[in-house]
């Protein structure tokens, strides 16, 4: 008689899943540390690299295997039967210090902060809260100078990009707003993309001046203006036919008034595409959410729940043409597109 299967994986494999990603998570620190992917540019075997850096020979083939099991490198044997490894495509484009659309610090960041909010989980549920460093603006202009840029660069822009063709002819006229648009990058490629485009980045003001500097090293500053200012409080400029807001709504104390706001700011027929992540209903789509929203959800910031958004769109008299999924930094977002009625 066979004996029977057990259920694989085992009821604990996602846990044991988490230890085993610390060790992955080094592995990849170690090899952004090292420039390594810009090293594997072109092949080389694990020998030839550990003399290279006097490395230990052995721990360099394992570690070498370990990425290409993470689909960080690809190999391929030679005549002689020895393992060639090279950066794969995914390490080249994202994670290659060379790249127009490096994130490797901005990865680096993320581990960092996201680890040092996980160490102090305990003293949170505590009630202790832990000083901010920087005031509000301030810190929003680090985070734009720094990891926004390269994330807006490599992931928001080129998604943006990528709806927005659906949405808008290349030789039309057209006024866009991007509402709290941090470093600015989304509407310079959308600026890029469409040359009959001109509009506003509407930041508060520290950020404000980061989207204009880079508004100004792409040459658009007779089409694309930074407004320095606080949605909340301050005009932010109507006639828009494009509204991007983009991870913004989580911060404003009362998400209906400023529906309202974007809502007039349109043109009568203008869109407004709203890219926010939501919680899902399902337990494995809502772990990575909640992971990395947990931080923002315990400073008392907004993430709705799925379906919320719409809900609150429909209610300030916007039609909700179309909910898309989209790739947005650390965990995937829905793009409703949302029309001002004509009447
Ligand atoms: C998570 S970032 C998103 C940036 C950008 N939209 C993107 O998707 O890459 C949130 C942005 O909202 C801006 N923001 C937050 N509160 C704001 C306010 N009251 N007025 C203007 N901008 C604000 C921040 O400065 C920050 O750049």
């Amino acid at each position: 008689m066979n004996r029977p299967v057990e259920a694989l994986p085992h009821a604990l494999q996602p846990y044991w899943d988490l230890s085993l990603a610390a060790v992955q998570a080094e592995a990849l620190q170690l090899a952004l540390a090292e420039d390594l992917f810009e090293t594997l540019a072109s092949p080389c075997t694990p020998e030839a690299l550990a003399q290279m850096h006097a490395w230990q020979p052995e721990a360099t083939r394992h570690w070498l295997t370990l990425l290409w099991s993470m689909q960080l490198l690809d190999r391929s044997r030679d005549a002689a039967s020895e393992w060639h490894y090279a950066s794969s495509e995914v390490a080249r484009r994202y994670l290659t210090s060379s790249s127009a659309l490096d994130c490797g610090d901005a990865w680096r960041f993320r581990l960092a902060s996201l680890r040092d909010f996980g160490a102090g989980l305990a003293n949170g549920l505590r009630g202790e809260k832990r000083p901010a460093p920087l005031a509000n603006g301030e810190r929003w202009a680090v985070a734009a100078r720094g990891h926004l840029a390269r994330e807006q660069a490599a992931v928001t822009a080129p998604a943006a990009c990528e709806l927005v063709a659906y949405r808008r002819a290349t030789e039309s006229a057209w006024r866009l707003l991007d509402l709290g648009g941090g470093p600015g990058l989304v509407a310079v490629a959308l600026a890029k993309a469409f040359p009959y485009m001109h509009g506003v980045v509407f930041e508060l003001p520290e950020a404000a001046d980061v989207a204009a500097q880079h508004i100004a090293e792409a040459g658009l500053a007779s089409r694309l203006e930074a407004r320095g200012g606080d949605l909340v409080r301050d005009d932010i400029g109507t006639g828009y036919d494009l509204i991007w807001c983009s991870s913004v709504l989580h911060f404003v104390p009362e998400l209906s008034a400023c529906l309202a706001k974007l809502h007039a700011a349109l043109k009568p027929g203008g869109e407004l595409i709203c890219v926010h992540a939501e919680i899902p209903e399902e337990p494995e789509a809502a772990r990575r959410m909640l992971s990395y929203y947990l931080p923002l959800l315990w400073q008392g910031r907004r993430v709705t729940q799925a379906g919320e958004l719409r809900q609150a769109l429909l209610a300030q008299g916007f039609e909700v043409c179309e909910a898309q999924p989209i790739a947005l930094p650390m965990a995937p977002a829905t793009a409703l597109v949302a029309r001002r009625r004509t009447k």
